[in-house]
């Protein structure tokens, strides 16, 4: 096996012509530098803004070049606008961009061409609206994607997720999981997964699988340290890769663990994907709680009809006598989230058997389902489906197949 190196990559690439066919891109200062992991190469095409739409053929006749290169065994490239190849991440933070819709320049990614339909990046500029979610290209064969986020970190939104999905699954639901969390995917661990997913037919990747559940991870396609220097387009393009290149079966419910924050991948997820959703995960602390309100913010400012809070470590439950304590402020979710009008989906409790079977890879839903955790979860599991159907109602679309009894 041949050992496929940047120069081979950057070679190769010479023999894409520019836009309007001229020079080749390499030549140009087109192409961003290149990472190469596991003989998977990935990089970004600087284009003018205006003309990321009308570029992407560039995009995949790139990417198809690098794909020819013996050795390699698949490629990942973004359209980048309006910036020199080598430069320093985005300054601005993402964040403030929601406001300004998906058409501003400096931003305009032309995202990826299985992305389709081109909504969301390459709206038109001057104030367009976002898409609504019955106008983006959902997933094949997916009823619902729902985002599990969190405005900070370490407040339990990968456990919270992957008990959720496993907790919609026991109430009756077919489910996937993405662990959107490239920073630090979490799936692999929690589930117990290791290896990498075969591709089928040199394209669509197979999901891994454990518990029934199809799942989804970065962390079994990129090493950690290779994603930590990706930049935002890089980023997306790589989430929507992850959407729409894996084979996700017949689902009712696709659950996407989002990285903490209120950065590039929930803007894309939010701007690209039919969400149904977002579940929100706080702890009780006051400080946990102002976060998730500027996770709540932008999911408003996106359009994106939020759930309801989930309160995380919401009281904690002596392992000896399984006495209740209300250590935490117990309530302050359940105040907020009556106070900015958003369903309250439940509190979990801090335990010692949630933490350890995370830890373990056998998460409480699966491995004690008649425990008192296990059923919190299934309790929270249906309030988001009650959600989930109740707004797809509201916007017109075909309300899911399933219903409790
Ligand atoms: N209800 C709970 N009871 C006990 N431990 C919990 C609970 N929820 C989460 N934990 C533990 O807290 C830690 C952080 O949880 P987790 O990784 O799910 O958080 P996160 O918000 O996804 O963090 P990150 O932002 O780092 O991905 C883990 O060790 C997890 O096992």
């Amino acid at each position: 096996m041949v050992d496929v190196t940047r120069d081979i990559v950057l070679d190769a690439l010479k023999s894409v012509r520019g836009p309007d066919l001229e020079g080749n891109i390499v030549d140009l200062g087109m192409v961003s530098d290149v990472f190469i992991s596991d003989g998977k190469v990935y990089f970004s095409i600087t284009v003018p803004a205006d003309r990321a739409k009308e570029l992407d053929p560039l995009r995949a006749a790139a990417e198809r070049c690098v794909k020819d290169v013996p050795g390699v065994k698949g490629a990942m490239v973004a359209l980048t606008a309006d910036r020199k190849a080598g430069d320093a991440p985005r300054p601005a933070p993402p964040a403030a961009k929601a406001s300004a819709g998906p058409s501003h320049s400096s931003h305009a990614h032309a995202g990826h061409s299985h992305a389709g339909h081109s909504h969301g990046s390459s709206a038109p500029a001057g104030g367009a609206r976002q898409p609504t979610a019955a106008q983006k290209a959902g997933i094949p064969g997916v009823g619902a994607i729902i985002a599990v986020a969190s405005g900070k970190g370490g407040v339990g939104k990968s456990t919270t997720s992957v008990n959720l999905a496993l907790a919609l699954q026991a109430n009756g639901l077919k489910v996937g999981i993405l662990d959107a969390d490239i920073y630090g995917p979490s799936m692999p661990r929690l589930l117990g997964i290791s290896g990498r997913p075969q591709q089928i037919d040199g394209r669509l990747i197979r999901p891994m699988e454990n518990y029934g559940l199809k799942v989804m991870s970065m962390g079994f396609l990129v090493d950690e340290e290779v994603a930590m220097i990706w930049r935002g387009p890089m980023i997306q393009s790589a989430l929507l890769q992850m959407l729409r290149e894996v084979q996700w079966g017949d689902l009712d419910v696709l659950v996407v663990d989002m990285p903490p924050g209120t950065g590039d991948a929930q803007l894309t997820m939010a701007q690209q994907v039919p969400l149904a959703g977002a579940v929100i995960v706080s702890t009780p602390q006051d400080l946990a709680l102002i976060d998730a309100r500027k996770g709540l913010a932008m999911f408003r400012k996106v359009e994106v009809p939020v759930l309801g809070i989930v309160e995380n470590m919401s009281y904690f439950i002596a392992p000896d006598t399984g006495h209740r304590y209300d250590i935490f402020g117990h309530g302050g979710a359940q105040r907020e989230a009556e106070r900015i009008g958003v369903p309250f989906l439940g509190g979990v409790p801090l335990t010692m058997g949630i933490r350890e079977t995370s830890d373990a890879g056998t998460p409480v839903v699966v491995s004690d389902p008649e425990g008192e955790a296990a059923r919190i979860y299934r309790e929270v599991a249906a309030k988001v489906w009650e959600q989930v159907t109740a707004k797809a109602a509201d916007t017109g679309r075909a309300p899911p197949r399933i219903v409790f009894e």
